[in-house]
């Protein structure tokens, strides 16, 4: 469309929109052809429909990395969270507090966690599980596609209260609700869901070794010698950039860390589990730890 015609459509102000139009298009994600801008390949990434949801991770990165890095030298001289100092609370209470940041962050989890579904269901073999217990589910998309796929499990989706009330409605909407129950808390506090299969996918990033440590002992708690906890998420590789990027962003974010799998074996080894299988995505250096305790 032109600038004036587009201004027309969204109501806008023809010469303000033309002239951010044309700033997009230094960045390559607008182009413009005698007078008719249209979205690049790579600005359509950003769309609604982009089945990632990179629109909602693009807009959550911008929002609150853009205030974590004010805070840096806080990070830097006290080894505080930068994001909590700038937001005077933890990044997860002040979502409860900010709904519609809630539910943004929601929508970037819902949009990747079906794409990583159909990765993990290809290569994990989900059918000898009873009762399969997602820690920190965010809103279940990730369990539901599980649940859809092995028919004779049940689940429990486990996450912070607010979290889980959200999660309970997608849970309903998809039919499941027989099957799969929610549970509101904190994985810091009493943790006593028992299942025989618990994921928890990209959850230790948020948190340092000592945090991360006291979560795997509470899951460990109510794990039987037979559950298996799936550790997933991103392997850290210095020879990706993106993920040095993504360790950085954990850090100011909430004092969190990429691992590499030796990082990984030492974590577990300290809350008392061992790895029984390790399986390597090929997409964007994923994994799939398989872990056991080890008593
Ligand atoms: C980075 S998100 C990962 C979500 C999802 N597992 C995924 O891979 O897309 C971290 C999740 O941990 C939850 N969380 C944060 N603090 C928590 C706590 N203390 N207890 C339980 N869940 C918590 C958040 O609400 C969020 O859903």
């Amino acid at each position: 469309m032109s600038a004036n015609d587009l201004a027309q459509t969204i109501q806008a102000h023809p010469p303000s929109l033309e002239r951010f139009l044309r700033y997009l298009v230094l960045f390559g994600i607008i182009e413009c052809k005698d007078g008719i801008f249209s979205v690049t390949s790579l600005g359509s990434l950003l769309s609604e429909d982009h089945e990632e949801g990179l629109k909602y991770q693009y807009l959550m990165i911008s929002n609150y990395v853009m205030k974590a890095v004010k805070h840096l030298d806080h990070t830097i001289r006290t080894g505080g969270v930068a994001l909590e100092h700038a937001l005077g609370m933890l990044v997860f209470d002040y979502m409860k507090q900010h709904p519609e940041d809630n539910e943004c962050f929601l929508k970037m989890f819902k949009k990747h966690l079906k794409v990583f579904a159909r990765q993990l269901l290809s290569v994990y073999d989900f059918s000898p599980f009873k009762h399969i217990v997602d820690v920190g589910g965010a809103d279940g998309a990730l369990l539901i596609e599980i649940l859809k796929s092995t028919p004779n499990a049940q689940g429990t989706l486990f996450d912070l209260p607010h979290v889980a009330e959200e999660a309970a409605k997608m849970i309903a909407e998809n039919k499941l609700s027989e099957r799969c129950k929610t549970a509101g808390g904190s994985f810091f506090d009493s943790f006593s869901v028992v299942g025989d299969c618990y994921i928890l996918k990209h959850v230790l990033h948020d948190w340092n070794d000592e945090k991360s440590g006291e979560i795997l002992r509470n899951i460990g708690k109510s794990m039987g010698r037979e559950s298996k906890l799936l550790i997933m998420g991103s392997i850290l590789d210095s020879n990706y950039y993106e993920f040095q990027m993504i360790d950085f962003i954990m850090w100011i974010y909430a004092n969190g860390k990429e691992r590499s799998i030796s990082d990984f074996e030492a974590l577990l080894k300290s809350a008392d589990f061992k790895i029984s299988r390790l399986i390597l995505l090929p997409a964007r250096k994923r994994m799939i730890i398989e872990t056991v305790l080890n008593k």
